[in-house]
């Protein structure tokens, strides 16, 4: 059931929401959006006691408020209690899921207690297109990008929670009933409130990780306009940025984070900002399949092994810890031990050049310059990075499956093939700069001495096997 936004207005007035010369309307290609009603500028930068928009701190929606809404909501608490109090955003989620379900299933919907959110929901978009929405067809067009292995991750950490939520929540008869018998909430509806929270939410000073209703109309622009803040009442509020001008009309914006990639922005909030000048990118690596250490380097580096690419002011810089690890063995100093404290309790520890290195695993690229040839690991390490780089870049250039407008969304397609074209870039630049580092590495004297020492001692190989074989027709 959703409201009309010419409704917004009343909802703000019974809430306290102060808009001061700006309206919510509908935009031409962004949906909602705020507009100034006169002409808007600050040259003093006074606005701190006249801001555009002010939310009372009740409406703030975090996970703290959701604890203080279950101290008044018996049923509500319940619940909390079931699913253990998770997360700050799990939290969050459950309280917009029985919002959501209230508003969907009303006639029968009597449990628990009504709040502002509840009818708030009900002016905020039905479909927000992040990747984690994409339907089947439209997924593919993330193919070889940086958010491929992120969206399947996410939809499946998504998964365990709602599977979660839905075994601890069916124990409770009431909301057993409300939530799976009536069927009013579905996975679907848990990944939209997910695409919902991930677009809206924002960073405030005080309260943290927030929704703020009214302040979350407020779209994007690299030349943001306003900047939203807390006053000393806690009271969330929207200020014009000093010394800029807004016309009668125009659109108010923020920036939602100026360093964010193309993906990070597709990811979070389902567009891409053409204007944005920040180029990055983070690619899934994984340990050789023929290592016999690569369980154990996965254990011990404890999270999920990336290199970062970016282009910074010109230059290629990549970093990749997981890469260092990946690329040295027993041989160069690397070593893993099972150490046992005084409890009996048993921990994996790595060893490096025979230092206890376990706790500081995260920044092994900064440990492995204490190797004993540095370019001979700096080598392997460059090449390896670079057949990944360069198996996403095939990926990337290869042909898409088949799509036409009945299966794929327009602004899917046009954020999908815009993410590709970004990160093709990119990744070609990449993959150049690493051939010419793997290039120039290959003349260096240190490697050129030990390659040279290599060769020497696998010919005395092979003439070693030669006289043996000699030997054995003898
Ligand atoms: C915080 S909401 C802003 C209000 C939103 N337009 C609405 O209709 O409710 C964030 C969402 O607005 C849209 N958006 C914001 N800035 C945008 C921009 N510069 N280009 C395209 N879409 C934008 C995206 O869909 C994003 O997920």
């Amino acid at each position: 059931m959703a409201l009309p936004i010419q409704d917004l207005p009343a909802w703000a007035c019974l809430n306290d929401v102060s808009f001061n010369n700006v309206e919510v309307t509908t935009t031409e290609d962004r949906g909602y959006g705020v507009i100034s009603q006169k002409d808007l500028n600050d040259p003093e930068g006074t606005t701190d006691t006249h801001p555009l928009l002010a939310v009372p701190h009740d409406l703030v929606l975090n996970s703290l408020a959701v604890e203080e809404h279950a101290k008044e909501d018996r049923e509500f608490k319940q619940l909390l209690d079931a699913v253990g109090h998770h997360s700050p955003r799990v939290n969050v989620l459950l309280f917009l899921l029985v919002q959501s379900a209230r508003n969907s299933n009303t006639q029968h919907f009597n449990v628990g207690i009504s709040n502002p959110w509840t009818q708030y929901l009900q002016f905020l978009p039905e479909t927000v297109l992040l990747p984690t929405v994409w339907t089947e067809d439209e997924r593919p067009l993330l193919r070889g990008t940086s958010l491929e292995v992120a969206v399947g991750a996410k939809l499946r950490a998504l998964d365990n929670e709602f599977e979660m939520i839905r075994e601890a929540s069916s124990n409770i008869p009431c909301w057993n009933d409300l939530l799976w018998h009536s069927g009013a909430v579905s996975f679907n509806d848990w990944v939209h409130l997910d695409a919902l929270y991930r677009s809206r939410c924002l960073e405030l000073p005080k309260s943290g990780e927030s929704m703020v209703p009214c302040i979350d109309m407020i779209n994007h622009s690299s030349k943001a306009s306003a900047y939203y803040d807390q006053n000393p009442r806690d009271e969330a509020v929207l200020l014009l940025r000093p010394g800029v001008t807004v016309s009668k009309g125009q659109e108010v914006t923020i920036s939602y984070g100026d360093t964010k990639s193309a993906a990070e922005m597709l990811f979070s909030y389902g567009f891409i900002d053409p204007e944005s000048t920040s180029e990055s990118l983070v690619l899934p690596l994984a340990p050789f399949p023929d290592d016999p250490l690569a369980k154990a380097k996965l254990v011990a580096f404890g999270k999920a092994p990336r290199v970062h690419v970016a282009r910074e002011s010109g230059s290629i810089r990549w970093e990749s810890s997981f890469a260092y690890l990946q690329c040295v063995n027993e041989e160069d100093g690397l070593d893993f031990r099972i150490l046992q404290d005084n409890d009996g309790n048993q921990q994996l520890c790595v060893f490096w050049q025979d230092a206890d290195v376990t706790e500081q695993i995260s920044e092994f690229q900064k440990l492995a310059q204490t190797h004993p040839i540095p370019e001979i690991l700096r080598l392997r390490v460059v090449v390896s990075v670079q057949e990944n780089l360069e198996s996403h870049l095939e990926q990337l250039k290869s042909e898409l499956p088949p799509h036409d407008a009945s299966s794929v969304r327009q602004e899917c397609l046009r954020n999908g093939l815009l993410l590709r074209q970004i990160e093709t870039s990119l990744l070609e630049d990449a993959t150049q700069a690493l051939e010419q580092e793997k290039n120039s590495l290959l003349k260096a004297e240190n490697v050129v001495a030990y390659l040279g020492s290599m060769e020497t001692s696998n010919s005395d190989l092979v003439g070693e096997e030669v006289s043996n074989e000699a030997d054995d027709f003898s």
